[in-house]
């Protein structure tokens, strides 16, 4: 079991050798490093959210109203952040949220990359997004044992829907998570006043370059020109006509178990449960896509229609503290988004290891200076509500 709390002991120690850190320990600090390193254009569109950006500011500021009750002599010396998904043991309840620019976020390697020899290192989880800068396979080559899932946005071209699909069980992803809130693009200022965002310009397009059906559907069958793949994706992306009807095809796409990202209404859960599926994803989207009341404030809500089945969460996650409050109110796995983003354009895959490590240390230290020995027990204790 390993003991993520010692990664601040570790810390201490090399500073006492005269090894002192290089890299941050908290959000805010991250934050301030990506913004001076990242070109304006692609740090608007990464720090940048729907309208007037209350509903990304909402999502954080929902952890805010609700607190941790601490319990002492509990023997908590020890924890065990490990949780149950999808028929895995997964040695903590966090895991990398898809993030479709992380490819061009970086510098010295892609981003994506960066992310799995991430999550290789750290048996962090990573969700690769459908907008990668490298192939889906390359990506699920860098996982390592550390387990891959992979996100679809739903492509209005059926067989190119089952090519990726066909390709990422072929790569070895254990889980595909269909985003449904993405049809079509969210109001975001800050990209229309640029009037581009990075997809548009080629970037983060391997998976639909890649892909055989796909390019079949270009004239001549020909990738190499940037203006026609844009044009063709841009097209092609987003699927406005899909339906609940629908997920039976979805559902019948893949044996591989089958998650629903962006899920904030009970009634929505209810709906997916009956199709078959295998997880909820309750999700805002970071408040990129709509305007809405913040995730954190869907979870429980969502939780109790899922019944058994595991829900995955979203949307606003800066902490290790805030990683135990969403566990607190039910979800089985936590995603991380901005955060390990950030640290991914600052320090690379060093970057993102740190980042991780950091947090889950957070998570560990939380949960046992509150005195909960588990996940289960920091379920079963109830938040207070400020
Ligand atoms: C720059 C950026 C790109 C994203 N791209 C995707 C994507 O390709 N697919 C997807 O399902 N979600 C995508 N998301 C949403 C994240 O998976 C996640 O829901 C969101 O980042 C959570 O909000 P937070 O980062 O503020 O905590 C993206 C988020 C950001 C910030
Ligand atoms: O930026 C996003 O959040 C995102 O998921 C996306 C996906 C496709 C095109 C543009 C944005």
């Amino acid at each position: 079991m390993p003991n993520f709390a010692d990664y601040q002991l570790g810390t201490y120690f090399a500073g006492l050798a005269g090894e002192l850190p290089t890299m941050p320990f908290s959000f805010a600090a991250w934050e301030r490093l990506a913004e001076e390193k990242l070109e304006h254009r692609l740090w608007d569109y990464v720090a940048g959210g729907a309208g007037d950006e209350q509903t990304q500011r909402g999502n954080v500021d929902a952890f805010t109203r609700y607190g941790l009750v601490p319990h002492m002599l509990s023997g908590a010396a020890e924890r065990d952040l490990s949780v149950e998904l999808f028929g895995m043991r997964l040695p903590s309840p966090v895991f990398m949220a898809p993030i479709g620019v992380l490819g061009v976020m970086t510098e010295d390697e892609h981003g994506d990359l960066a992310a799995a020899r991430a999550a290789a290192e750290t048996g962090v989880p990573l969700v690769g997004s459908t907008l990668m800068q490298d192939p889906l396979e390359d990506v699920a080559a860098a996982l390592g044992d550390t387990p891959g899932f992979f996100q679809l946005y739903t492509p209005n071209d059926r067989e190119v829907a089952e090519s990726l699909v066909r390709r990422a069980e072929a790569a070895g992803y254990r889980a595909l998570v269909v985003t449904l809130d993405t049809w079509t693009l969210g109001y975001r200022p800050r990209d229309l006043q640029h009037g581009t965002f990075p997809q548009l310009r080629g970037a983060c397009l391997a998976n639909y370059v890649s892909d055989p059906v796909f390019a079949s559907r270009l004239p001549n069958g020909d990738t190499s020109d940037v203006a026609t793949v844009v044009q063709h994706w841009a097209l092609m992306f987003g699927n406005p006509t899909l339906t609940w009807d629908d997920l039976a095809w979805l559902r019948g796409l893949t044996d591989l178990p089958l998650v629903l990202k962006g899920i904030c209404a009970p009634d929505d859960v209810r709906r997916a449960v009956d199709a078959g599926v295998d997880g909820i994803y309750c999700s805002n989207h970071g408040g990129r896509q709509a305007g809405s009341a913040p995730a954190l404030h869907f979870l429980p809500g969502v939780v109790d229609a899922a019944g058994d089945l595991p829900v995955l969460f979203d949307s606003g996650v800066r902490s290790g503290v805030d990683v135990v409050k969403a566990l607190a109110l039910g979800a089985r796995a936590v995603g991380i988004g901005r955060p390990y983003g950030y640290a991914a354009a600052v320090g690379g895959t060093a970057g993102v290891v740190h980042a991780l490590r950091s947090l889950l240390a957070e998570a560990d230290l939380t949960m046992g200076l509150n005195g909960y020995h588990d996940v289960a027990e920091v379920r079963s204790r109830p938040l207070v509500r400020l």
